[in-house]
């Protein structure tokens, strides 16, 4: 498929696990596993979503979340240095812990939009948050099907970066950003959800 490579991020995984390997190796040297860094992680999205976003903290939140999304590239470092390559268990664990985190910090910008008196935008970032949630069931339910759709515009890190930098740069005083990245956001996931649908279809009619 011509789309197949669209989610250019996906680049930047090599660069970054080799950033990351140093701190992946010192963890797992300190007994610390894969499944706790998830874990940390996770909560500490949660934590700082719920409490930075709704407070109007944008600037600071996109800065601590920013941080811990990363922990989501740090779980595979740390179980890749255990030398199975990681573990199944690991696997599971982390791309549901994904969808914890990825809801908590849209629930956070919809509360920050709520307690404004914004109804449109907290209603397009809702769109975001359950547009996000297709996009990654669709491929997991592509996979259990033995199909794949591992394609899309806006794939899982595309999909933070727009949200992080917009609220980051909207807590700084950036008109209209987070406005328009939530816009943009709803858009590209609804297309994403739709590239991964058609990517079903042509799969599942050729079997
Ligand atoms: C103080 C902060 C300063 C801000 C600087 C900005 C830093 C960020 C810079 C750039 C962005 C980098 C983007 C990176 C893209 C990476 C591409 C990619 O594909 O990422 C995917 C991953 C993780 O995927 P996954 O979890 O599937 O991979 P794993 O490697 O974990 O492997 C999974 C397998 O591992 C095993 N396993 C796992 C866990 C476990 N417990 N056991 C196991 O066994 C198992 O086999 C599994 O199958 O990453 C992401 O999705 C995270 C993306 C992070 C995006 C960060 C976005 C931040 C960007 C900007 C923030 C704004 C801040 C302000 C900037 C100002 C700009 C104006
Ligand atoms: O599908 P999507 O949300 O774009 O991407 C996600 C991946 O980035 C993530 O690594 C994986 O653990 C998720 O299950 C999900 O597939
Ligand atoms: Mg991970
Ligand atoms: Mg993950």
């Amino acid at each position: 498929m011509a789309y197949d490579r669209t989610a250019m991020l996906k680049l930047l995984r090599p660069a970054m696990t080799r950033i990351l390997t140093p701190l992946g190796r010192a963890l797992a040297g300190r007994g610390i596993g894969p499944d706790a860094v998830t874990a940390i992680g996770t909560l500490g999205t949660v934590v700082s979503a719920l409490l930075l976003f709704p407070l109007g903290h944008l600037t600071a939140g996109a800065l601590v979340i920013t941080v811990f999304v990363l922990f989501d590239l740090l779980d595979g470092v740390v179980a890749r240095l255990g030398g199975k390559g990681g573990s199944t268990w690991g696997a599971f664990l982390d791309s549901t812990l994904d969808r914890v985190a990825d809801a908590s910090i849209f629930a956070g910008l919809i509360l920050y939009f709520v307690a404004g008196g914004d109804t449109l935008m907290a209603a397009v970032t809702l769109v975001c948050l359950v547009a996000g949630a297709m996009v990654s069931y669709a491929k997991a339910r592509a996979e259990g099907l033995g199909l794949t759709a591992d394609v899309g515009l806006a794939e899982r890190p595309e999909r933070l970066v727009v949200a992080l930098v917009a609220a980051f740069l909207a807590g700084l005083g950036v008109p209209y950003v987070l406005a328009a990245g939530m816009w943009l956001l709803a858009v590209a996931s609804l297309i994403t959800v739709a590239q991964r649908v058609v990517a079903v279809y042509h799969q599942a009619r050729e079997t």
